[in-house]
């Protein structure tokens, strides 16, 4: 697993200090507004267990299943719902907790999605944002890290579905997805 990985890009300490600060300025933001949290699925799971214990303010919590990727290294293009929430959204202060927006495609049909259901707010929270890549506009309230444009893995993010439990962040070498 550690073999496969280029160079690390944030580690634990780094990632605790950015998440800590996030936590701060949306506990200023979201006091007495019981926002509703919703992580991404998967790749928010470490993120968003993280920084809910960085928010010193009432919150509940939701997840959604939605995949992309499909395993691969390229966006499909296509958003798939895979799991929807089970809160309804209407008049709720909605914070989206991603890993990363790359292409933006999935923010991009989330926060339609969510106005749509009649959010009474829809904000982002990522701790990465890889503008370079972006294909259709995406505007993250909060963000933890700009990163360049790498396939990165760990704390969350995959490929082919492994390299989530990595404790930290770095860049996947290009040898372990490029064909030969
Ligand atoms: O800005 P985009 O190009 O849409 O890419 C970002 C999304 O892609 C990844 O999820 P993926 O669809 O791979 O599913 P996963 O979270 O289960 O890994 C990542 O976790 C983001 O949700
Ligand atoms: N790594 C893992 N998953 C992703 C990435 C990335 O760089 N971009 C979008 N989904
Ligand atoms: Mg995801």
């Amino acid at each position: 697993m550690h073999q496969d990985i280029e160079r690390i890009l944030y580690d634990q300490a780094a990632i605790a200090d950015v998440t800590a600060q996030l936590g701060a300025q949306i506990t200023k933001d979201y006091a007495d507004k019981n926002p509703l949290v919703i992580c991404v699925l998967k790749g928010a799971m470490l993120f968003m267990a993280d920084l809910v214990r960085q928010i010193d303010t009432p919150l509940e919590m939701d997840f959604l299943d939605v995949s992309s990727y499909q395993g691969g290294t390229q966006s499909t293009g296509e958003v798939k719902i895979i799991k929807d929430l089970d809160t309804p959204l209407q008049d709720r202060d909605v914070l989206i907790v991603e890993d990363i927006v790359d292409t933006g495609r999935t923010l991009n049909y989330l926060v339609d999605l969510f106005k749509y259901r009649q959010a009474k707010s829809v904000k982002i929270c990522t701790l990465l944002n890889k503008p370079e890549t972006r294909v259709v506009p995406v505007d993250a309230d909060y963000v933890g890290f700009k990163v360049p444009n790498a396939f990165l893995v760990g704390y969350g993010l995959d490929y082919a579905e492994h390299y989530r439990n990595l404790p930290y962040i770095g860049i996947l070498k290009s040898e372990v997805y490029q064909t030969k």
